[in-house]
């Protein structure tokens, strides 16, 4: 398939999101469009894919013009899109959930549950996507669930472009090769892409043309030779930094400690197994693992949302037992969610409410129990000024902003308070380069106040730039601790439990992205 773009636009009211976009997709191209947090990438996705309707312009398929009143037309055209957010419901069975929303779908039909399997069968073996289409959903680790949403929509009646939405953010070292594999083994095979990422080195890695766009324009098409800079100041409009200075830490007093740390998960299996571990007030910890492995579980516990089957936490010295999360926050300590949607944000609450969500009830928020709105207003403006959140106005509601920037109203939040201990989990996750740099170079900030920092990240780059220790996550408990500068394949064999093994036995990625990641790094 060949894919244009012509002028295509798309407003919001007075604000346009999306300026005359012109774009041109060969067949079997993977083409990546790159940009800032809230450039207008998701919203032209979702036009191609009949979700949004287009203010102006033209999509043309094979040089015929196309209009679409939903998913379903754009299916039946042959486009498949694989959204920023997963969309399986996780009860149904793999087989199932390709199946789902078929119904809707103009020359595709309702599948019997037998062809279901069949389908899912036949895309697996076409692309060498293994995939078991009786597995239940939601048992399946992220990679897999994935790769069931990439099967679902190439699943349509004859897709020929696939439209990938960040499809890498959650996703391992390994998973991340084994999906740009996949990629390069279906552009071969003559599928068109369009992939959405922000990290560059995944671009680099795969594509074969780059469009950048910047405030809802086109403002540079590059060469897959680009270096990671060029992308970087096309995307944001000047230079960027991609690697943050910092001086050694002056690490004081213990600021998190943490004792033979258990929990036991409803299913019975221990997923904090007798964890140790400390982090002292001026230093960053970063806390390196495959997802999974208890991450999750160690910054719910801090924080007080999992109540541990036994163990000791402390935090700035004193006992956390009994105390919940909010007594916890009074207490000095600071959190970034790994998962916004779930414990960052109140989507329907605007900009300004989510921004002061833990402060509403202090000074200078509230007076005599009553909250002061112009106050609260007058942080948001000063936030989305200092932080560059793109959004309209401060009352917009949280949910019409773009991934990136609903984080950056997390950070904005966080970031404002005088804190001793802060969890900061995947705090740039889905962030541009440009808000990267700044999220890394405040966190550096903050330890050299003296707070202490848990950096729980799943890029292992991320970690390198930051932590002063590193801490190896697996299986629930702290299989090693290592200096910063520890090599990558010794971290790689301890996050995955391969602490002793020779390195030829354990590789923890197969197919470097580039000379530098000789483990295949993270990216
Ligand atoms: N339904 C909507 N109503 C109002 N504004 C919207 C709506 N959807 C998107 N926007 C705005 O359009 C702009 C572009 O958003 P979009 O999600 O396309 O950005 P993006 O480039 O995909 O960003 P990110 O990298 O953060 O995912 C943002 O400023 C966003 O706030």
């Amino acid at each position: 398939m060949r894919l244009e773009l012509k002028g295509l636009t798309k407003k919001f009211g007075s604000f346009t999101a999306d300026d005359d976009i012109d774009l041109v997709v060969e067949p079997g191209q993977i083409h990546a469009v790159l940009g800032e947090n809230g450039a207008g990438k998701s919203t032209l996705m979702n036009m191609l894919y009949g979700i949004l309707t287009p203010t102006s312009g033209e999509i043309l398929i094979d040089g015929e013009p196309v209009s679409f009143s939903g998913p379903g037309d754009a299916i039946a055209a042959g486009i498949g899109m694989v959204h920023q957010h997963f969309k399986l419901v996780g009860p149904f069975s793999v087989a199932d959930n390709v199946q789902l929303g078929r119904e809707h779908t103009r020359g595709a039909g309702v599948l019997s549950a037998r062809a279901a399997r069949k389908a899912v069968l036949d895309v697996s073996e076409q692309y060498g996507l293994r995939l078991d289409p009786d597995a239940v959903c939601e048992d399946l680790p992220v990679g897999v669930q994935q790769r069931v949403e990439i099967v679902k929509a190439l699943s349509g009646p004859k897709t020929e472009l696939l439209i990938l939405d960040e499809p890498t953010a959650v996703l391992t070292p390994a998973e991340i090769t084994e999906l740009l594999q996949i990629m390069r083994n279906l552009a071969q095979a003559g599928t068109s892409i369009l992939f959405i990422s922000h990290k560059l080195k995944e671009v680099q890695a795969v594509a074969d043309k780059i469009t950048v766009i910047r405030r809802g324009k086109v403002v540079a098409e590059l060469a897959p030779t680009a270096s990671e800079s060029e992308m970087a100041s096309a995307m944001v409009g000047r230079a960027v930094s991609l690697q943050v200075d910092k001086t050694p830490a002056v690490p004081g007093e213990p600021r998190l400690e943490v004792k033979d740390l258990t929990v036991v998960s409803d299913a019975g299996v221990k997923v904090l197994d007798a964890l140790e571990l400390t982090v002292n007030g001026g230093e960053i910890v970063g806390l390196a693992g495959v997802e999974g492995n208890g991450q999750t579980e160690l910054a719910r516990a801090i924080l007080g949302l999992l109540k541990p089957d036994s163990g000791y936490i402390a935090i700035d010295g004193r006992d956390a037992h009994g105390r919940g999360p909010a007594r916890r926050i009074a207490d000095g300590l600071g959190y970034i969610p790994e998962d916004r949607g779930r414990d960052g944000l109140v989507s329907e609450f605007s900009v300004a409410e989510n921004i002061v969500l833990n402060q509403y009830k202090d000074e200078p928020y509230s007076k005599r129990g009553v909250v002061d709105s112009g106050a609260v207003h007058k942080r948001a403006v000063d936030s989305i000024a200092e932080f560059d959140i793109r959004t309209q106005s401060p009352d917009e509601s949280a949910s019409s902003l773009s991934g990136g920037n609903q984080q950056k109203v997390i950070i904005a939040r966080e970031f404002s308070r005088p804190r001793r201990f802060l969890v900061a989990a995947q705090p740039t996750r889905g962030v541009d380069v440009g808000a990267t740099e700044f999220i890394h170079s405040r966190l550096i900030a903050e330890r050299d106040t003296g707070t202490g920092v848990l950096l729980i990240s799943s890029e292992l780059d991320e970690i390198y730039a930051l932590a002063d220790r590193i801490a190896v996550i697996y299986n629930g408990r702290i299989v090693g601790e290592v200096a910063p500068d520890t090599p990558r394949e010794v971290i790689g064999r301890l996050m995955v439990g391969a602490a002793g093994a020779p390195a030829t036995t354990e590789p923890l990625n197969t197919e470097p992205l580039n000379d530098e990641d000789t483990d295949g790094g993270d990216r």
